[in-house]
C-alpha cells in the first residue's frame, strides 16, 4: 500500500438515504483511510440522522467515521474522531468531548505555527489546504507542497493535504509527503461515480509514490 491514503469527506448536503449507496460504492471500490461527515447549516437532530446511517456503513468496512466540527455530537453519537478548525471548539477541549482514544483532526491552513501548536497538543492530524482553487469552501490560504515536505521531514505527526485535489493534480502533494488527501468534488462528482474516482485517486497516488 503506498504511503499516502485518501481521505473522504462528503458533500456539505446531502439526503442520508440517497447518499448511503454512494457512500457504499465510494469504500468498496479501493482504499479509503477515513469519511468525514461535514454537514453545514443544519440542525443537531439532522446530523444525528446523518450519522445513524452513514456510520455504520464506514465502520462496517473498517474505514474510520469523523465528524467535521461538533465533538459534543461525535461523542453522543459513536464516531470514531472530529475535525475541528481554527473558528471551531478549541483542541483540548475537543479531545475532553472525544476522549483519550479517539481521532481529533485540526485545520492549520498554511500555517507551520498553527500545525505545530496542534501536534504538540495532542493532534492526530493536521491539515494544510486550500492546495488548490476549489468551490467547495472559500479559502484565503493557498500552501505550497513544500510544507508538507517540512512537515513529515520535521514531524511524527500525520498531516492531511485538502482544497480541490484531483487525480490529476495530487502528485506533488503524495510526492511531498502528504499522509493523506482529502477530497470532495473530485470523488463525489465523478462522471463515472464515486467508485471510479476512489479508484482514480487510488491509481494516481499509486503512481506518483513509485515515481521518483
Ligand atoms: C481534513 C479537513 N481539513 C480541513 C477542513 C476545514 O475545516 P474548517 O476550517 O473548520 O472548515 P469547515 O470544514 O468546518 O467549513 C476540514 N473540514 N477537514
Ligand atoms: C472542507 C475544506 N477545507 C479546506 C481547507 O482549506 O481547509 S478546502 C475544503 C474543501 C475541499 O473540497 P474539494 O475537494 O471539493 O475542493
Ligand atoms: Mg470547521
Amino acid at each position: 500500500m503506498a504511503d499516502c491514503r485518501l481521505y473522504l469527506c462528503t458533500p456539505p448536503a446531502l439526503d442520508p438515504a440517497v447518499f448511503a449507496d454512494q457512500l457504499a460504492q465510494a469504500l468498496d471500490a479501493g482504499d479509503v483511510a477515513c469519511i468525514q461527515l461535514r454537514l453545514k447549516d443544519v440542525d443537531d437532530d439532522t446530523v444525528r440522522r446523518a450519522v445513524d446511517v452513514l456510520r455504520p456503513i464506514s465502520q462496517s468496512r473498517g474505514v474510520a467515521f469523523i465528524l467535521n466540527d461538533r465533538p459534543d455530537l461525535a461523542a453522543e453519537t459513536g464516531c470514531d474522531g472530529v475535525h475541528v478548525g481554527q473558528s471551531d471548539w478549541p483542541y483540548a477541549k475537543a479531545r475532553k468531548a472525544v476522549g483519550a482514544d479517539a481521532i481529533v483532526g485540526v485545520t492549520c491552513h498554511d500555517s507551520r505555527h498553527l500545525a505545530m501548536e496542534a501536534a504538540e497538543a495532542g493532534a492526530d492530524y493536521v491539515a494544510f489546504g486550500a492546495f488548490y482553487p476549489t468551490t467547495t469552501k472559500p479559502s484565503h490560504y493557498r500552501p505550497e507542497p513544500d510544507l508538507l515536505q517540512w512537515w513529515s521531514e520535521m514531524m511524527e505527526v500525520p498531516c492531511v493535504a485538502i482544497g480541490g485535489i484531483t487525480p490529476e493534480n495530487c502528485a506533488p502533494l503524495v510526492k511531498a509527503g502528504a499522509d493523506f488527501i482529502c477530497v470532495v468534488t473530485a470523488v463525489w462528482n465523478h462522471p463515472e461515480g464515486p467508485g471510479a474516482g476512489v479508484k482514480a485517486f487510488n491509481a494516481a497516488i499509486e503512481a506518483a509514490s513509485g515515481a521518483t
